[in-house]
């Protein structure tokens, strides 16, 4: 008898749904605090989701809590179907090989004493491959983010603020995570350096097929970068939608006024204006 196959859908990578996160009373804060309200996003295999809103509106908790570093009140993380919000630090250590991190500064982010082969070959000999092997994939990985192959011996205060994001990049990738949460990684470069970095983000999820959370408050960025766009608002989400639907008529009044705050260039109208002035000239 033939029988029919059954085709279900794949979970996607990561499905973050109904989560709440409060922070426990510390400080200047008496009563318990929560950062986020029943929250859901999904991402699928080599998308990337941008995560925007103002300061204080919760994109890093959200960031921190799939990574595991802040505790979850409620709500599920499922990551490739897998429940993770829960899990023990044991099986929380084995996932991070499959989710990677890149910090907004890279001033801060490297360890200052230590070369940038050591920095790169500590996740490696961490999750148990050789001193050797660990020290041969630091060459792909300098390769992988268009450094210089003696970078290796070299310490990370010799770097530009653009070259130590690209370590970090390669420290992201030296496990070949399936999903790289970066919060707001360009933010403290300048703007040429910035376009560069979100090209060397775009062209290692071509290669790789990662999938990045991507966290920024700059429109510009996430139309630039992003395939999905989620807007936070006071610890909820408020919109979702694609990029470019987000980037030119979001339809809740806070992302129109974030777009009206940061105009994203509408590269038609770019074009013409470019056009227009070769004619003129
Ligand atoms: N460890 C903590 N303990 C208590 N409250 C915290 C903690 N970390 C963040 N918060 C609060 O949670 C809220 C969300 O902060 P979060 O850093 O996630 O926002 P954000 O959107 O990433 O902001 P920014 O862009 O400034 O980093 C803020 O009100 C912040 O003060």
């Amino acid at each position: 008898m033939i029988t029919e196959a059954k085709h279900e859908a794949a979970p996607p990578l990561l499905d973050v749904s109904h989560l709440d996160v409060v922070y426990r009373a510390k400080g200047f804060r008496r009563t318990p605090f929560r950062a986020l309200t029943d929250v859901s996003i999904s991402i699928d295999r080599g998308r990337t989701l941008g995560l925007v809103g103002e300061s204080g509106s919760g994109k890093t908790t959200l960031g921190r809590a799939i990574v595991g570093l802040v505790p979850v009140a409620s709500g599920s993380i499922r990551f490739e179907g897998e429940e993770i919000s829960m899990l023990s630090t044991r099986r929380r250590r084995r996932l991070s090989r499959d989710i990677g991190v890149v910090f907004q500064d890279p001033y801060s982010s490297l360890n200052p004493a230590m070369t940038i082969e050591a920095i790169l070959t500590e996740p490696l000999t961490a999750h148990g491959m050789s001193r050797r092997d660990a020290s041969r994939r630091v060459g792909a990985l300098l390769d992988s983010v268009q450094l210089a192959a003696d970078s290796g011996r070299r310490l990370p205060r010799e770097f530009s603020g653009g070259q130590r994001q690209r370590i970090a990049i390669a420290r992201a990738l030296a496990l070949e995570p399936k999903l790289i949460v970066c919060d707001e990684p360009v933010s403290a470069l300048d703007l040429s350096t910035q376009s560069k970095i979100l090209d060397l983000f775009i062209d290692i999820q071509e290669q790789t097929g990662v999938s990045y959370l991507f966290v920024t408050h700059d429109l510009a960025v996430v139309r630039y970068i992003s395939h999905d766009v989620a807007v936070m608002l006071g610890g909820e989400i408020i919109e979702t939608g694609t990029g470019e639907i987000i980037t030119s008529t979001p339809t809740h009044p806070y992302t129109q006024k974030l777009l009206l705050a940061s105009p994203v260039p509408d590269p038609e109208r770019q074009a013409a204006r470019r056009r227009e002035y070769m004619r003129l000239t």
